[in-house]
């Protein structure tokens, strides 16, 4: 894919960075995602005194100073180095460096995609539940992942419809998502939540692969 045939909006980083070297840099930021996540969680819980929140906010802003002395610009778009290693690790639905992200864990299966997260406070919706722009999200990603396995390239959300079916207890969730059809550049994949309680939606979508993105004989 050429760089003239991808839309102006597409973030694209070429970096010189082997696999190692790249497994190396995500092993330096993942804990600091997880521990912004964390810390996320615990400020919506912890019940401590004035005191003790102005002396948070102290470190917080501290720590935005460190790591705001060198900063890009705009997102994070997709990097890319010449092994052919894509990385997009702003993604809000599983980027490596978004604590925003929920925290999932893709787990490798035959069929389609699956991917597993434990819930905690910060995605509450309905008390105790899961809010359903969350599972709007990860339905929607964990689609979109299967049809870009299947397509081999980027595929766009074109239509998802939801059935959230009962509330989704916060807590431990499965997705799994799986192409049911496919024609050229068109997948229409179907996706469940689950928790303890069985399946607590589910969304059938349409994927497209992006036009810009097709070879010239499927255009
Ligand atoms: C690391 C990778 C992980 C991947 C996971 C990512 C998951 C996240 C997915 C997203 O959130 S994507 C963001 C939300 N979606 C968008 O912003 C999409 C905005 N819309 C578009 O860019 C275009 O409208 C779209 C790519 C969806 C379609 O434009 P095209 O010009 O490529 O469509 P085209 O006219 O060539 O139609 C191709 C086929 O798709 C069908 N189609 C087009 N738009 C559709 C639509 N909106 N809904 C359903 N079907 C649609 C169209 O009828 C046709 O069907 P047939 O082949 O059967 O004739």
């Amino acid at each position: 894919m050429s760089n003239e045939q991808r839309p102006v909006w597409h973030k694209r980083v070429t970096e010189a960075i082997s696999a190692d070297e790249l497994a190396e840099r995500e092993a330096l930021w993942v804990p600091l995602t997880e521990e912004v996540r964390e810390l996320v969680s615990t400020a919506i819980l912890s019940e401590v005194d004035e005191h003790a929140v102005a002396l948070a906010r102290q470190h917080i802003r501290a720590a935005q100073e460190i790591l705001g002395t060198k900063v890009d610009t705009g997102s994070f778009g997709m990097h890319v180095n010449d092994e052919g290693l894509a990385w997009n690790w702003g993604n809000a639905a599983t980027g490596q460096k978004n604590a925003v992200a929920p925290p999932l864990c893709q787990v490798p299966i035959a069929d389609g995609v699956r991917y597993e997260a434990d819930f905690g406070a910060g995605y509450e919706g309905p008390p105790g539940c899961l809010h359903g722009g969350w599972i709007a999200l990860i339905l929607d990603h964990a689609s979109g992942r299967a049809a870009h396995l299947e397509g081999n390239g980027p595929t766009f959300t074109g239509t998802l419809t939801i059935r959230y079916l009962q509330p989704t207890r916060l807590g431990p969730a499965v997705a799994h998502a799986w192409v049911e059809t496919r024609t050229a550049n068109k997948f229409v994949v179907r996706c469940t939540l689950s928790t303890e309680d069985g399946v607590t939606a589910e969304s059938e979508g349409v994927f497209v692969l992006a036009r810009w993105a097709r070879k010239p004989q499927e255009d």
